[in-house]
């Protein structure tokens, strides 16, 4: 059985190359990833400017008496010169300075007289003058490809004008749901039945995760009409193909055998991870597809060990890394021969490893923020790997 890590490598292996790049609207590249490098077009910021509302002198200029000579208001070209020693603009936080000899002085540090005249209490001084060019040059690199798009990114392309950013495509998904058992959320289940809270569980996870559902539809155990679904799930070109349940050894688990039939190559069909086990992961030109163990901790379990990763491969950035934490005291771990992800409740300065019964515990997922990796051999460090999860 393959390990948690080596899947990871042969993983990394099918995705070479990220999917193509569009060019979309400021307004909808939120969570996106930037594929082009974003250069100032102009000095950053493009003129000197006041950093405070008061008033511009020349630098000659000492503390005493001035004539006010009008304002300069933001938005209003520069003043080509200083005013003269003896003379003083009123200007206001953002006023755009003349390139030379300019100094200021806060209105607090001032009195204005009736007389059109202005005391300054202290000598002005250039501190507040915000240089033209001291955040960046024209032609310096702002944004570099692989970087996500939040809010703080999307608020510098616009003040650079890059309204319409190169980006990832995100990964167009088709999501299988099998099993006779299964009804849904809506429905009330009949003895022996369970309601599918995969297809939600799968939904919410790809919305942070780079992809688009494009169609979810659930199927009894049948294996013609799984492998009819399979067949339209197809037919839309995904680029990524999930199909929850069935992944294992059982009479109705299908899902190995229909990707081989429609031309998958099977790379893994278990991983020596708890839970998690049954996991398959096949490709084929152009679509990778990926078997998830129906119980919904394995589920959650394999999306952000594998499939998480391969979409953030695909949106071309790295794949969450897994962080160092100190384990809460009172965390009581049990090793298994499997690796173990143990849902986790990450603090800012401990995890704490959450109560769970088995792989189809959903009451544990709704505290989860992490899952906590247990190597299969105890470990005395109070120091473990946290994979944080969304
Ligand atoms: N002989 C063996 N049996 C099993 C093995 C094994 O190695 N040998 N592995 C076990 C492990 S571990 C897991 S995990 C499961 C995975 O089985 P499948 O992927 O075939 O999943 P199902 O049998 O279809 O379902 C398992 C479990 O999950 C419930 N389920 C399924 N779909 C949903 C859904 N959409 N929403 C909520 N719950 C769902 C289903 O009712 C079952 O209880 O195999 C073990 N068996
Ligand atoms: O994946 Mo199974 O998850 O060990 O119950």
């Amino acid at each position: 059985m393959i390990s948690v890590a080596d899947l990871w490598i042969q993983l990394d292996a099918l995705v070479p190359s990220p999917l193509p790049s569009e060019r979309i609207p400021l307004a909808s590249a939120q969570g996106r990833i930037l594929r082009e490098t974003i250069l100032a077009p102009e000095d950053q910021p493009p003129f000197d400017r006041s950093a405070i509302d008061g008033y511009l002198v020349h630098t000659d200029q000492p503390a005493g008496l001035v004539t006010l000579e009008g304002t300069i208001h933001p938005g209003a070209p520069a003043p080509a010169s200083a005013p003269s020693p003896g003379t003083a603009y009123r200007i206001l936080t953002g006023s755009a300075l003349p390139p030379e000899k300019a100094a200021l002085i806060m209105q607090e540090d001032t009195k204005a007289t009736d007389t059109g005249r202005v005391h300054l209490l202290q000598s002005p001084s250039t501190k507040h003058i915000r240089r033209r060019a001291s955040q960046a040059r024209a032609g310096d690199t702002l944004i570099s490809p692989g970087q996500l798009l939040n809010a703080g990114a999307l608020a510098l392309l616009a003040s650079v004008g890059a309204t319409a950013p190169l980006v990832s495509r995100r990964a167009r998904v088709a999501h299988l749901v099998t099993g006779g058992e299964l009804v849904s959320p809506d429905a009330t289940p009949a003895s022996g039945q369970i309601r599918d809270s995969n297809s939600t569980l799968i939904a919410a996870l790809l919305r942070d995760s780079h992809a688009d559902l494009i169609w979810q539809q659930r199927v009894s155990d049948s294996r013609s009409a799984t492998a009819e679904a399979l067949a339209a799930a197809l037919a839309l070109q995904p680029d990524i193909l999930l199909v929850s349940g069935g992944a294992s050894v059982g009479d109705h688990d299908h899902t190995g055998a229909l990707l081989a039939d429609a031309g998958f190559t099977i790379h893994c069909d278990k991983v020596a991870s708890r839970p998690g086990k049954p996991f398959i992961a096949a490709s084929r030109e152009g679509c990778l597809a990926f078997g998830l163990p129906g119980n919904p901790l394995s589920h959650f379990v394999c999306f952000h060990l594998f499939v998480r990763r391969v979409l953030a491969r695909l949106a071309g950035t790295e794949p969450v890394a897994l962080i160092r934490a100190k384990l809460a005291p009172r965390s009581e771990l049990r090793p298994d021969p499997r690796e173990t992800w143990w849902p986790a409740l990450l603090t800012h300065d401990s995890v704490t490893a959450l109560p769970w019964r088995d792989s189809s515990d959903l009451t544990v997922l709704a505290r989860a923020n992490a899952l906590l990796r247990v190597p299969s051999t105890p470990s005395a460090s109070s120091q473990v790997e946290v994979l944080c999860c969304s």
